[in-house]
Formats: C-alpha cells, structure tokens, sequence
C-alpha cells in the first residue's frame, strides 16, 4: 500500500515488469491524487488525529500539485522502493538466515493483532484498510490514556484535554463509515461480496434480537465493534509481548518449544491454529505468561450493593473495588483442582509448570488461583480465541526466528501508578533463521 487512506493501491515488480506504461500511469495518476488527499485532509480535518492517520500511508516528500512525479518520470521502480521503505507496509520482520535487527516489539504486535481482530470480526474489506487497522490498533490505548487523564486532573481541565487531544469521534466514525455500508449489503443480498460470505461478528449481531425483541440496524450493529476491539486488542497485545520478552531471556526454551512444534507438526503447511493450540509446552508456557505478568491490581469493579465479606469487612455500595491479581495468581487454594503439581515456587517464572496438567481446557481454564480471565459469569469470553491467537504467533516467531534480549536479562516492565504492569519499550534482538 504505497500511498493515503482514500487510495488503495496494492503493487508488485511482476505488475510494474508485466505493465510498465500503464504502471507508469496509474502511479503518476496516484501520486497526484495523494497530494489532493492529503491536502484535503488537512484542510477538511478538524481533528489532529485524522489528519495524522489520513497522511500515515503517504510517501514522503511530495511537491505541491506535482506530487512525486519527477521522481517517477527518472525512475518509477526506485520511487516505489523508497515509498515502500518509508511508509509501505513493516518490513521490520523480514530478516534473512543470520541477519539480526533489534525490534521494539510492542507496536509491531499490537499491529499484527488489531489486524487479526479486524479480520476475525469485521471482514476482510476494512482488514485491507491500512489506516482503519492503525486505529483500532490505537483506540484502547487512547481510552486508557484519557481515563488517566480525567483521573489525574480537575474536571473540567480533564474533559478540555480529553476532548481536544483524545477524543475517539474520528476512531468512530471510520467504524461507522467502513462497517454499515457493508453490514447493509450483508442485510441485503446474505453476502458481503462475490467471493466471499457476509459472516462476521457485524453479521451475527444482526441477528440476535435485544431484550425487547427488536433487530439492531447495520449502524448500530457497526456501533458494537467499538466494544470487540476495546476489549481485545490491547490485552491481546500485551500478553503476546510478555511472551516474547519471556522468550528474550530463555534461548533453550525457544529451542524447545521450535523442537515441540518441528515434531509435533512437521509439515510446515499444515500448521493451523487448532493444531497449534493443542502443543503442551507452548500452553504450560503461555499460561505461565498470563499467570506472571498479569496486572498487580486489576480487574476493576463497581460494587452494585453493600457487600459483606467473610472477615465481616463492608465493601460499600458504589466503591471500586480493585483486585489484587498478582497475589492471586500466586497462591494455590485447590492444588487438587489447579494441577499446580510443579516444585518451583509460585514466585518463579517457569514455562514447565502447567505440562501433564489434566484440565480439559488448559490455557484457558479458570480457577480460582489462575484469575487473568477473571472468573464467575462474567470472566473473560474471549479467551480462547485470544489464547489461539497468541499461540499462533509465538510458534510463528520461535520458527522464524532466534530471540534474545541484548542483555540476556528479561526486560523491566513498566508499571503505572502501582497497579498496571505494561510490557518493556526495550527492544530485543531478532536474529533470521
Ligand atoms: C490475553 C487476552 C485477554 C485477557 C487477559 C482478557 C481478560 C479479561 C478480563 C480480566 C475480563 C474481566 C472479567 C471480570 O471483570 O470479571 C475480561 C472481560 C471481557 N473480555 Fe477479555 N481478555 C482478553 C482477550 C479478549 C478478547 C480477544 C476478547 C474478544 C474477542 C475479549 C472479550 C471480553 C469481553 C466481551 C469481556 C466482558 C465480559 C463480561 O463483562 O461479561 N477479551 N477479559
């Protein structure tokens, strides 16, 4: 994707050696409708944050009217490389056998998963949509960024800054401007295009009537993705990073876990998502990741009534609670029932503990000493599909890739106010296999 958000131009060397002259044109044509774009973006853009992710795609260095046409009457292929290197898609992965890169891993995988949530539960269309992944990629982290903004300063100084710099009216409008005229379409003819069928969460949603009966109508269907992508995205992305600081710091685990999945699934092409999930020592490891790095107080509540607790201590109605994770995870209440049969002490990272653990869902189960998915009616439903999804690119990189951390020491984690463990900035070494 060589240019802005309204262009959608995806190019290869076969199409430009195949085509060179209609190539030519088309991309000259296109350089100068990315000039216009970005010029009406900033223009017609009120908000900071649309102008910034409608000229995110943009090659660099565009004369007015003219865009980038010089350059390409000289040399279109060497104007595509550069555009490519500067604003096409990361290349920051591709590493050949030997070469090494330090990557900081965070944005990169947070991307990767908004792309794969995108896909998942609002189609392939808007997945193709390069500046609608960076948003929804973006739209936690502003929520996040915002609540601690409200909580920090007075009222009224929270709600000007909230409302000039972190407002999310732009994150919502490209939800509603891609997804109803698709969920329309689906609502009129059972498919989103020729090839491929409508179903979606968007879809889904459709059909499953409100309490008074009533059908929610594409907008408001589009309305709700909002919600899948505040819950995923970001808690996705930050235990997929965990794991892979983990991983920085222990070269023979990321041995052993490649041997599991080289033996286990030798067939390179024949590696889906499901057989991935079933790979014991990637689940012992991916749970001793959720176990470890989990907030040190989270799962925030509101207490809807006076609640008694056993100690006789009175949890006031409308008190936020905040619960203690990190010591939970630490302390065994039913050994029999966990399968916490492992000697290390719960104090210790150790990716062996769950092997031979007897639960049926494993990763995903939910006990009272293991609460990153909360637990009770309301615990988290997207769990499993957020452990395939981790799994999945974990036995993508430890295949791909050696990774070390520089220091060979496992990253320190950022903690904010005391309560909220975020992954390292640090970056880590990437060495091709
Ligand atoms: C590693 C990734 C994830 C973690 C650690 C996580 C954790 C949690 C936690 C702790 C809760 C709150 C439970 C409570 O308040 O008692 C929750 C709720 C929820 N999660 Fe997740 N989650 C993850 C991924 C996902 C994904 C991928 C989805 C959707 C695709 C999702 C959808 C939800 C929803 C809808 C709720 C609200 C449930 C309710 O209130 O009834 N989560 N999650």
């Amino acid at each position: 994707m060589l240019f802005g958000s309204s262009i959608n131009i995806p190019i290869n060397r076969k199409m430009i050696e195949d085509h060179p002259k209609t190539m030519f044109l088309s991309i000259t044509a296109a350089a100068f409708v990315a000039v216009w774009a970005a010029n009406k973006s900033l223009v017609s853009s009120s908000s900071s944050s649309a102008s910034n992710a409608s000229q995110a795609n943009l090659a660099p260095g565009a004369l007015p009217l003219v865009g980038h046409l010089f350059t390409l009457s000289k040399d279109p292929r060497r104007f595509i490389d550069y555009a490519k290197k500067e604003s096409g898609p990361s290349s920051e992965l591709n590493l050949g056998p030997g070469e090494t890169k330090l990557i900081a891993v965070w944005p990169i995988l947070t991307r990767i998963i908004a792309r794969i949530t995108c896909l998942c539960f609002a189609g392939r269309q808007v997945t193709n949509v390069p500046h609608f992944v960076d948003a929804m990629a973006h739209f936690t982290r502003k929520i996040i960024t915002a609540g601690t903004f409200l909580a920090l300063l007075p009222t009224w100084l929270g709600n000007v800054v909230v409302r000039r710099f972190l407002s999310l009216e732009h994150e919502i409008d490209l939800i509603l401007n891609h997804l109803t005229p698709q969920l329309e379409h689906i609502k009129q003819d059972g498919k989103v295009d020729d090839d491929e069928q409508g179903l979606t969460f968007g879809s889904w949603l459709m059909t499953v009537p409100r309490r008074d009966g009533s059908l929610r109508t594409p907008k408001q269907t589009a309305y709700h993705f909002k919600d899948v992508v505040l819950a995923s995205v970001h808690t996705t992305s930050h235990f997929l990073t965990f794991a892979i600081h983990e991983l920085s710091c222990r070269p023979d685990l990321v041995q052993a876990l490649r041997d599991e999945i080289n033996t286990t699934l030798p067939d390179k092409n024949d590696r889906s998502a499901n057989a991935i999930n079933d790979l014991p020592l990637l689940d012992s490891f991916l749970r001793e990741v959720l176990r470890c790095n989990v907030d040190y107080l989270g799962l925030h509540h509101k207490a809807v009534q006076d609640v008694v607790m056993s100690n006789g201590v009175v949890i006031p109605k409308g008190a936020l609670v905040f619960c203690a994770m990190d010591e939970a995870n630490r302390v065994v209440t039913d050994p029999g029932k966990s399968g916490t049969t492992c000697s290390s002490s719960l104090d210790v990272f150790d990716a062996y503990r769950h092997m031979g653990v007897a639960l049926d869902e494993k990763c995903a189960s939910l006990t009272t000493d293991f609460i990153t998915f909360g637990n009770g009616p309301h615990a988290c439903p997207g769990r499993h599909f957020a452990i395939m999804e981790i799994k999945f690119n974990i036995s993508k990189f430890v295949t791909r890739y050696n990774i070390k951390s520089p220091t060979g020491q496992r990253a320190k984690d950022s903690v904010i106010m005391g309560m909220t463990r975020n992954p390292p900035h640090d970056p880590i070494l990437f060495e091709g296999i």
